[in-house]
């Protein structure tokens, strides 16, 4: 789909003459949710290079801000058992995006996958788990409704080191009864994975939706305080045009991007591509 790139484009095309072309630009920027600190940055530098052309601007943008938006292959390494932590607060579409990993890696050989229904705080969490998991051929360890989150991740990881899986799956609640208590059951859960896994084969992922705009920011500070982010994978990148946001989390926390999100099915799931986005996103030409 187009994103703002393209009206960002034509903006530059078209309004070079106006005398609120950097107050314009300015705003075309925060639409594209790249936050205001970033949006008065970028206008800034072209308002003292007296510059209003694309060209310019695609220039500091290169210098300043494509290096800091990294691509990363996810991928497992070579023994033993993967662990993925799915983090993020509810609705973002965590279980939807587990399914859609769990696909990925089956797509590319990968045969013993499990995963763990951690969100006990939502009741049909695990049953959706458990539905893609029948659907697409992968294992899942529940518990009942409120139980120990922990809990269910421990048997889950004692569950795939018995039957030598490759992967496991952590789904993990957005929401408690108060943000204190979802630190505390995510660093339960944390401190158990770690005591099995070595760390190079445990990833803690964050799960965003960019239509939140920079409210991601925040949320991504919380979780990264609490585990120590590895990486980002982007939601429901489709049917929108924004997407700046992530510009701006890779600025603030760098943290490498792994996917984009792009629908409700299991196959919509893109590689995250750097140079892609950026020219969807910002109008970069690449
Ligand atoms: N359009 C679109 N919808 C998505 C995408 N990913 C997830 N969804 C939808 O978003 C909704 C929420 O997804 P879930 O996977 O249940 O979200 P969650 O983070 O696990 O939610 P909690 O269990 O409440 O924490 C569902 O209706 C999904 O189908 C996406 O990339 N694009």
């Amino acid at each position: 789909m187009a994103g703002l790139g393209s009206k960002i484009r034509d903006f530059f095309t078209r309004s070079a003459l106006s005398t609120d072309f950097y107050e314009d630009l300015e705003d075309k920027l925060i639409e594209a949710d790249l936050g205001p600190k970033l949006a008065s940055e970028l206008t800034q530098l072209l308002r003292k290079a007296k510059a209003k052309d694309l060209q310019t601007f695609t220039k500091i943008v290169d210098e300043r801000i494509s290096p800091l938006i990294t691509a990363e292959k996810l991928t497992l390494t070579p023994d033993g058992l993967n662990v993925l932590l799915f983090l993020g607060v509810n609705g973002v579409g965590k279980t939807t995006t587990i399914a859609k990993v769990a696909h990925y890696f089956q797509q590319s050989g990968v045969k013993h996958i499990s995963a763990a229904a951690g969100d006990t705080f939502r009741a049909a969490a695990s049953e959706q788990l458990g539905i893609h998991g029948e659907r697409l051929g992968f294992r899942v360890v529940k518990s009942h409704s409120g139980a120990d989150s922990a809990s269910v991740v421990h048997d889950a990881l004692t569950a795939a080191l018995a039957h030598q899986d490759r992967l496991l799956l952590v789904d993990t609640a957005g929401r408690m009864h108060n943000k204190s208590e979802l630190l505390h059951e995510l660093r339960k859960m944390d401190k158990i994975i770690r005591q099995r896994v070595p760390e190079e084969n445990y990833r803690r992922i964050l799960v965003i939706d960019v239509n939140t705009g920079q409210n991601c920011l925040r949320q991504a500070e919380v979780f990264h305080e609490a585990v120590g982010l590895s990486g980002v994978i982007a939601s429901k990148y489709d049917g929108t045009a924004k997407g700046g946001v992530l510009v701006a989390m890779a600025r603030d926390l760098q943290l490498p991007i792994y996917f984009l999100g792009t629908g409700e099915r299991p196959d919509d799931l893109s590689v995250f591509d750097a140079k892609a986005f950026m020219r969807d996103v910002i109008a970069m030409d690449t």
